[in-house]
């Protein structure tokens, strides 16, 4: 029992609204109890032959007040130690049962309670008998008009006829989400607590894909209060997209909808759970406390992202499709972890760390072009009359670029890190290195005019980056000293760390007399030779291989053992990837080294897989992905080896066949041209001339307009990564709220006040609340209604390390702090993706979309979310 002070005597009675004595009922000492007083027979079934006195009954005095109801034990033993201050906001409801039940008023109350990691709710029933049924009636009416947020004074007379009518809420159950268990815990947690808030419900099971989509536009609204998914994201994706389609849309869509989280990611519950002010926490505490947050009721408002995909490759229209998407748009690393982890859905929400760990193990990345509208910008209708011309306020990616990049918009990305020009063919390298010299003169003249300082830290954190891969490699070189058969390896690794120290010092040394100048001199350096840059590039890739090499055994040991912990405990994400982790990240002796075994004309780099994996898991790895074409192809076999014994919906059968692997990929570049690259036509059927890509054969130096016949180089919109989810077409309404930042996905984005940024991305994600998972606060400064879409975006070139240590810092939200300048973090309101590899896995929600140009912008406050009373923008439903 928590006694707290202040003495209930103490309130003055303008605090007071209700005063009475009650005894004890149950257990005579009236202390802690999970048990209904009724038990067994629950609340409202209680036995008029219970003993309604025990032996030994004390006596309280109970005074209830705007915001507690204080408890004093009058006998046996008052006293200070005998006081109970209980919050109303830790309160879910009361109730007093009907007679022939003893006149009681029960309590139903939902303390936190500290777990070894976050808060976890411990349900408590306090039951007080009342001297006459009419008292307890009205102390009833008391509290639930305080939790309903009636107004009352001290002198209201309270009965049930203040109250207002109990609210009705539809919860929508997808009983296969996460691992399966949201029917057990609708009747172990959510119901029982649902009863006890007078909230009335009907409960239906999703029965297949879109079912809860085709409810949801049939049903009669203003006979719900409120839309509740008990399952994962997915679901909540379809009901918002329900509401969307509905002819009455804009009224819909302000039915407050709730999420009471049964799904593996949860990232919506995650975010409620952290803006309610509670630890991260997963599983039934975090249904808890996302249960008690309904039953408190408060509402606020939450924003919509309007997303236009592309056509279905397979479907009758060849317009792009809109939808409306509430959590996150996901192209890369991150989608592909959500989709390739479908193997592991057993595992619950540790499935997402080790998809992570085995996509880090195997990193790939895509070729594309990211647009965004900062939010600054104040911006109209594309067909509005241009504003005023003024300074672009796309920040550091543009600025100190002014100059040097005049139309190519990819080399903009040369600033922040993408460094394309170790992908520049060398007969460009020339002609870039005059350019290159230039531009050093002009920043050396702005330099000493003063500067953005966003380069130099960029460099800085490149430089930090090295060193610690240099730090790793040094390891790796002194460890393996101990074995005499490697010491030609040892050579390779010293020869590498000791020209990668010259060249760091070198670069250093400039930076003496230039200081904003860093990322170009070692842009210079890399570009001084070609045959150095190729041979140190070898180098790096087994360099890079030995430190990252997990060896077959050892990688499907810790993979078992860690999946034994999985079964035991769905631990936080930390804990698991330190089991893996624990197991020693070197090569076996018997397992051939990850090396770099044939490099193509191209500059591609073919290699051996890190550790012969399951051909499912097989991937394709990156060994220097600035320096030549990133990638190099093992073909992923479809995953044969779900398991048959669970039921799984179907989309979940469907995404986890996804073949999603990028395909083999000569190195690509791209011709360019006067007309502003922000077409997404690459992927359109209507692909302008533009972008069409060319082959870097070693005689082609000169871009071709032309389409290669190779089918690996076609940019038409290319099949999924897997079957999309069979969607009923549904003709939107037509007067949807227009994205009125965004030209139509065929046409180029307008070039003022956007910033776009092109090359090899391993991840672009666009998220608008505070959570990607329950455990991943992966934007930490979003808020449900900010009006803000959150991009992090990280580029090629990012070692496995950082990324590893970007994903654990985002557990605590300090991914921020991770200092890599291949990592951006940006806000905007509006985006457009161009995927410019022909495959990969876009995702909407955690929904695999079709794979293509996508664009989309924020409708602020367009929904309304039951986020429990948390915030400043509270109504109760
Ligand atoms: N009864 C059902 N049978 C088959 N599929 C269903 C059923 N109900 C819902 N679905 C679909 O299952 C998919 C996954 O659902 P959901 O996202 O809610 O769970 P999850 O994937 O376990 O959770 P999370 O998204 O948090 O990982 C959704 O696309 C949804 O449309």
């Amino acid at each position: 029992m928590r006694m707290r002070s202040p003495d209930p005597s103490s309130l003055s009675p303008s605090e007071a609204l209700l005063h009475g004595q009650f005894a004890s009922w149950g257990s005579g000492s009236n202390s802690n109890n999970n048990s209904c007083p009724n038990s067994p027979g629950g609340p409202g079934v209680i036995s008029p032959a219970a003993s309604p006195t025990p032996p030994l009954a004390s006596n309280y005095a109970l005074t209830l007040t705007y915001t507690h109801i204080h408890i004093q034990r009058l006998s046996p033993r008052p006293g200070k130690e005998a006081r109970l201050l209980l919050p109303l906001s830790e309160l879910v409801g009361c109730s007093c049962p009907r007679a022939p039940a003893p006149p009681l008023l029960v309590l139903y109350w939902y303390p936190p309670g500290k777990k070894r990691k976050g808060v976890s709710r411990r349900r408590q029933v306090r039951a007080y008998l009342s001297e006459s049924r009419t008292e307890a009636e009205r102390w009833s009416a008391a509290v639930q008009c305080l939790l309903r947020g009636v107004t009352v004074t001290p002198d209201t007379e309270f009965s049930r006829s203040l109250l207002p009518r109990p609210r009705r809420l539809l919860l929508l159950v997808n009983p296969f989400s996460g691992r399966g268990q949201a029917m057990q815990w609708c009747q172990t947690h959510i119901l029982p607590m649902i009863r006890e808030a007078n909230i009335s419900y009907n409960l239906i099971q999703t029965e297949r894909q879109n079912h809860a989509r085709e409810l949801i536009r049939e049903i009669s609204l203003p006979e719900w209060d409120g839309i509740i998914i008990v399952s994962g994201d997915g679901l909540l994706h379809e009901v918002i997209n329900g509401l969307m389609e509905r002819p009455d849309w804009e009224q819909a869509i302000k039915i407050p909808v709730g999420i009471l989280p049964c799904g593996s990611g949860n990232a919506l519950a995650g975010s409620v759970n952290h803006h309610a002010g509670y630890d991260m926490c997963l599983r039934e505490p975090l249904l808890l406390n996302c249960c008690f947050l309904l039953c408190r009721g408060g509402v606020r408002p939450m924003d919509l992202v309007s997303v236009t995909t592309s056509p279905a490759p397979n479907s009758h229209s060849a317009a792009p499709r809109r939808l409306f998407s509430f959590l996150s748009v996901a192209w890369g690393f991150v989608s592909d972890v959500d989709i390739e982890s479908e193997r592991y859905r057993g595992l619950g929400s540790a499935r997402f760390t080790l998809g992570t760990l085995v996509r880090i193990a195997s990193l790939r990345s895509y070729k594309g072009r990211l647009s965004y509208l900062p939010p600054s910008v104040i911006t109209t209708s594309p067909d509005a009359t241009p504003p005023p011309p003024r300074r672009p306020l796309s920040r550091s990616i543009t600025e100190g670029l002014e100059g040097f990049c005049k139309d190519p918009i990819h080399r903009t990305s040369s600033d922040m890190g993408i460094s394309e020009q170790r992908s520049l063919r060398r007969g460009e390298g020339e002609r870039e290195k005059e350019e290159r010299q230039r531009e050093r003169e002009r920043r050396r003249q702005r330099a000493r005019g003063g500067g953005t300082g966003v380069v130099r830290a960029s460099s800085l954190a490149e430089d930090r980056e090295r060193e610690l891969e240099m730090e790793a490699e040094e390891e790796l070189c002194s460890e393996k000293s101990g074995t005499s058969s490697e010491s030609n390896e040892r050579e390779d690794c010293n020869m590498g760390k000791n020209e990668r120290l010259d060249r760091i010092k070198d670069e250093r040394e400039d930076e003496g007399t230039v200081e904003q100048d860093s990322s170009e001199l070692d842009d210079d350096d890399r570009s001084k030779d070609g045959d150095e840059d190729d041979s140190e590039a070898v180098l790096s890739a087994k360099e890079m291989s030995q430190s990252f090499d997990l060896g077959r055994e050892a990688y499907e040991d810790s993979l078992q053992e860690t999946r034994q912990a999985f079964r035991k405990n769905s631990a936080p994400s930390s804990q698991i990837v330190s089991a893996l982790l624990s197991q020693p990240l070197r090569p076996e002796p018997d397992s051939a080294p990850y090396t770099v075994e044939d490099m193509d004309l191209n500059g591609t780099y073919y290699q051996r897989d890190p550790y012969p994996l399951d051909p499912r898991e097989r991937a394709l790895t990156i060994s220097s992905p600035f320096r030549h074409s990133p990638f190099s192809y093992k073909p992923k076999a479809l995953d044969q080896n779900q398991n048959a014994s669970r039921p799984r919906p179907l989309s979940l059968l469907q995404h986890s066949q996804s073949n999603s692997l990028p395909p083999k990929l000569s190195s690509l570049s791209l011709s360019l041209s006067p007309t502003p690259p922000s077409s997404p036509s690459c992927a359109s059927p209507h692909a302008s001339a533009y972008l069409a890509p060319r082959v870097n054969t070693p005689n082609s130096t000169s871009p071709s307009p032309l389409r290669t016949p190779s089918s690996s180089f076609s940019f038409d919109i290319a099949e999924p990564a897997g079957p999309l989810k069979s969607r009923p077409f549904v003709s939107l309404p037509s007067n949807l709220p227009k994205d009125d930042l965004l030209p139509p996905l065929d046409q180029p984005i307008p070039t003022r006040d956007w910033v776009t940024i092109e090359g090899d991305f391993v991840l672009v994600l666009a998220l608008y609340q505070s959570h990607l998972g329950a455990d991943l606060h992966a934007a930490p400064q979003a808020q449900f209604d900010d009006g803000l879409i959150h991009l992090t975006f990280v580029r090629a070139g990012i070692s496995r390390a950082t990324l590893l240590r970007l994903f654990f810092a985002m557990e605590r939200g300090t991914h921020h702090s991770v200092s890599s300048p291949y990592v951006s973090h940006v806000s905007c309101r509006a985006f457009r993706l161009q995927p410019l590899s022909s495959r990969g896995t876009l995702t909407v929600d955690g929904e695999l979309v079709p794979y293509g140009p996508l664009q989309a912008q924020v409708h602020p406050s367009l929904s309304r979310l039951i986020v429990g009373d948390s915030g400043v923008k509270i109504t109760r439903f």
